[in-house]
């Protein structure tokens, strides 16, 4: 028997399956999908693989190399899984290996580690400090902890004269949590015998005796009865000697916690505008129809509601559902709301878990032990089956495109996941992407739309407050007096408001006021970022670090001061101008750590603060009836992004934020500060008006051939040498210009905005085109190709539909 393996070995060669022999001693239990570890390439180094198809025959000539062992006696990625990982592979031109890495939790992620293996263990008589170093042991791990490193000479001498080996193994980081359980073996008369022989000095035996009287005869945990009927270890210890009890380990699950409990909700009755919507969804739950509605309804429409009846129909037809919201703060919000319906049968995903709990969750869904999955991107390849329901929430947010190899759209993997299961999706979004709703336009989509907000409030009024003015009349450039006053008199009414600092594309560096210079990362040439809290400049694309200079690189000046402001910033001067306000702050510093954004989000709730300021991680999904007021300090700095999408995510983002003013019976106000008051984006934004905002961008991606009208494909080529990296670009450029079609455009190649990150200089192209099958597939044979440039140094990145244009 054989196996066709995919090896982990992320590289252009290692793209396809390798056959291996299977044993005989394994050939039962391997099935596809499992992992194994395979010795790999010349040295037979081992590695992690995946098992990707069985066969009984091989047309295989040479001598095949053996299974070394089988990971796990489950196959972790089911005949739907490979299926798609192949397909995302070669949609994204990216490697399958990272593909099933993607798919899987993290921790079966194989580590690899070097051990010392002795092959002629005779020769070691003189040499004392390496035998006390194996021991009786015929491999040791080769690393600081065990091997004192002044040996390191002789060791290699020896690994030269092949008396020992240098070798690599992998561990396996995917492990089980076990927590100690018991269970009664006696009768009930037995237990009562005993109780009556007791001494009366006896009070832990007999509270433990008669808790096994009545206790079920199930495994329970040790913890749990210890703590409710005062025992200790001891006893039970005891009782296991005397053959009361038996003891044993149980797997338990690592069950992602909120930080405060989760009540019930029912199901409201939904208004005539989500009726609609709800029924047009549920019937098609009901027909297995593969069918994709795009549900456009305005900010506090009622879309979550929605959802959540939707899911508990595909439940009810006995079919799993599938829902991901964007990975940012609103996470916990959703998952709040999903399990207050849901209960346990929630399984959820995302980044803020940890591997552990991760782990579980994963297995909670493979297990079929959960019906509905809410998480962030990645868990759109959550193992569910049957799946009836794929929802995507916000389905114009970036984050669902990964911004890394493999460079997937969740909403491209969720259609082909509905077409396999002949479910149904749903996109929604108060601001759909371009994309979806030109798609919609055009009926290929199924277009729902929500007019009014579900409470019957109105949307809120939103004035527009021109900066230039206000600095022109001694203002400064953080606050206007408009919303000086606007946030006073919310406080005298005891309401809450949001204030949002558009921090995406904004420039938070030092600029000397003397000579113009900015410290810039030594490896990206990016400007650095102020962080305060760690007194640190900070790079944003490498991670690099230094400490803050007091006085200018360039001419010495010490008139050094940062250009622009973060929360930290806006805080201090909010606490100046208004003492009393209570501010929670939510930036990536103040949530980083675990659970943090939902414990701040509950107190915010709970009215223990007036205002929350954060960065646009607010702008979305909060949904608390108090916030009458919403202030943007600065709408435009995402127009001076240099992405042809800049006015979209400035529209999205400004009436995504807007809508979480006014959700209750008060009605809401917005108040957005800008220095470009007359921008399309914004004052659209200001109506609310996304159709208006649709017809009028279409108009201009239409005229400058951009997306939805045409297709996007940048190709970007990174080397340490400026120069190698130019020359591939000249060189693919020059041979696809023969390949692609008349009506494609190629622009470039050219550097990116930021030329050089983590040491690499970054050459581009960006391919536009309407159908253009030639170009996908030289683009395919180009990562075969890119063999060649590779052995060069040279890294190729694909990237079909980028949303990052660096
Ligand atoms: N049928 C209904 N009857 C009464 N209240 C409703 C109904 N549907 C939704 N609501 C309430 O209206 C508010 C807004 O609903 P929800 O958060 O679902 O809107 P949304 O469209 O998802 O909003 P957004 O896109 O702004 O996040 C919520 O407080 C919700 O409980
Ligand atoms: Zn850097
Ligand atoms: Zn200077």
């Amino acid at each position: 028997m054989y196996a066709q393996v995919i090896v982990d070995v992320p590289t252009m060669q290692t793209n396809q399956p390798y056959t291996y022999h299977i044993p005989s001693l394994f050939s039962e239990a391997l099935i596809r999908g499992m992992r194994v570890v395979v010795p790999f390439g010349k040295g037979n180094r081992l590695v992690q693989g995946f098992v990707t198809d069985i066969s009984d025959t091989t047309d295989q000539p040479d001598k095949l190399k053996d299974i070394s062992q089988i990971v796990e006696l489950e196959p972790v990625l089911n005949d739907e899984l490979l299926q798609l990982a192949t397909w995302v592979a070669d949609y994204n031109f990216a490697f399958r290996i990272s593909v099933f890495q993607t798919m899987l939790p993290n921790v079966m992620r194989a580590r690899y580690s070097k051990v010392l293996r002795l092959i002629e263990p005779n020769e070691l008589n003189h040499l004392p400090q390496i035998q006390a170093l194996f021991a009786d042991r015929d491999e040791v791990p080769f690393d600081v902890d065990n091997v004192d490193m002044t040996l390191v000479p002789t060791l290699l001498k020896l690994q030269k004269k092949r008396i020992i080996e240098i070798g690599y193994v992998v561990n396996n980081r995917a492990k089980v949590k076990k927590i100690n359980a018991f269970k009664p073996i006696k009768s009930v008369d037995f237990y009562q015998e005993q109780r009556q022989q007791l001494r009366p000095s006896a009070v832990k035996q007999a509270r433990l005796l008669s808790y096994l009287m009545q206790s079920p005869q199930t495994f329970v945990p040790v913890k749990e009865v210890i703590k409710s009927y005062q025992l200790d270890y001891a006893v039970l210890k005891q009782a296991e000697g005397k053959g009361w009890i038996v003891q044993k380990p149980l797997e338990s699950y690592r069950i992602p916690k909120l930080s405060t409990p989760v009540k019930n909700s029912q199901p409201l009755t939904l208004n005539a505008e989500q009726q609609e919507a709800y029924i047009a969804i549920a019937n098609n739950i009901s027909e297995n129809d593969t069918k994709t509605f795009l549900l456009e309804g305005v900010t506090g429409s009622g879309k979550t509601e929605i959802y959540l009846q939707a899911i508990a129909k595909a439940l009810s037809e006995g079919q799993t559902a599938l829902m991901l919201v964007p990975e940012i703060t609103l996470t916990p919000q959703m998952v709040r709301r999903v399990k207050s319906r849901f209960g346990d049968d929630v399984a959820v995903m995302h980044s803020g878990l940890s591997d552990g709990e991760r782990y579980d969750e994963w297995r909670r869904i493979q297990r079929s032990e959960v019906h509905v999955v809410v998480g962030a991107r990645s868990a759109v390849f959550a193992p569910l089956k049957n799946i009836g329901l794929i929802i995507i929430d916000e389905e114009h947010e970036s984050s669902y495109k990964q911004d890394e190899n493999p460079r997937y759209h969740a909403r491209d993997v969720a259609q082909w996941r509905a077409n396999f299961h002949h479910a149904t999706l749903v996109l929604g979004s108060a601001t759909p992407s371009l994309e979806s709703r030109a798609r919609a336009q055009k009926n290929v989509y199924h277009l729902l739309t929500l007019e009014h907000r579900a409470t019957n409030g109105m949307l809120p009024e939103t004035q527009v407050v021109d900066m230039r003015e206000a600095i022109k009349h001694g203002g400064d450039d953080i606050f206007s007096p408009q919303l000086i006053e606007a946030i006073q008199n919310r406080l005298t009414k005891q309401e809450q408001i949001v204030l949002m600092l558009n921090r995406r594309g904004y420039a938070n560096f030092l600029v000397c006021r003397e000579c113009g210079f900015t410290p810039r990362c030594i490896n990206c040439d990016v400007a650095l970022t102020v962080h305060k809290d760690i007194s640190r400049l900070v790079c944003h694309y490498c991670g690099y670090s230094e400490t803050i200079p007091t006085k200018c690189k360039n001419c010495g000046s010490t008139r050094i001061r940062q250009f622009g402001s973060g929360t930290q910033k806006v805080a201090e001067q909010l606490s100046e101008q208004i003492p009393q306000a209570r501010v929670i702050r939510m930036d990536v510093d103040t949530t980083r750590r675990k659970g943090s954004t939902d414990q701040l989000l509950t107190a915010f709730g709970n009215h223990e603060a007036d205002i929350l300021l954060g960065t646009q991680m607010i702008a979305k999904g909060l949904d608390f009836a108090n916030v009458t007021l919403v202030g943007v300090l600065n709408a435009d700095t995402t127009l001076s992004l240099p992405d042809f999408r800049a006015s979209e995510r400035t529209f999205q983002l400004l009436t995504q934020v807007s809508g979480r003013a006014g959700r209750g019976d008060k009605p809401g106000k917005v108040i957005m500060q800008t220095f470009n008051p007359d921008h399309y984006a914004i004052q659209l934004a200001r109506q609310q008006d996304y159709e208006a905002f649709y017809h009028q961008e279409m108009a201009l991606r239409h005229a400058w051939k951009y997306t939805p009208y045409y297709f996007t494909i940048q190709i970007k080529f990174a080397h340490e040498k400026i120069d190698e990296s130019a020359k591939a670009a000249y060189e693919i450029a020059n041979w696809l210009k023969n390949i692609i079609d008349n009506e494609t455009i190629m622009l470039g190649p050219a550097t990116g905005t930021i030329p050089r990150i983590k040491n690499k200089y970054y050459y581009r192209l960006v391919i536009k085109y309407r159908h253009d099958e030639k170009l996908i597939q030289a683009l395919g044979s180009l990562i075969k190709k890119g063999q060649q440039l590779q052995k060069q140094g040279i890294t190729i990145i694909i990237d079909r539909e980028p949303i990052n244009f660096m």
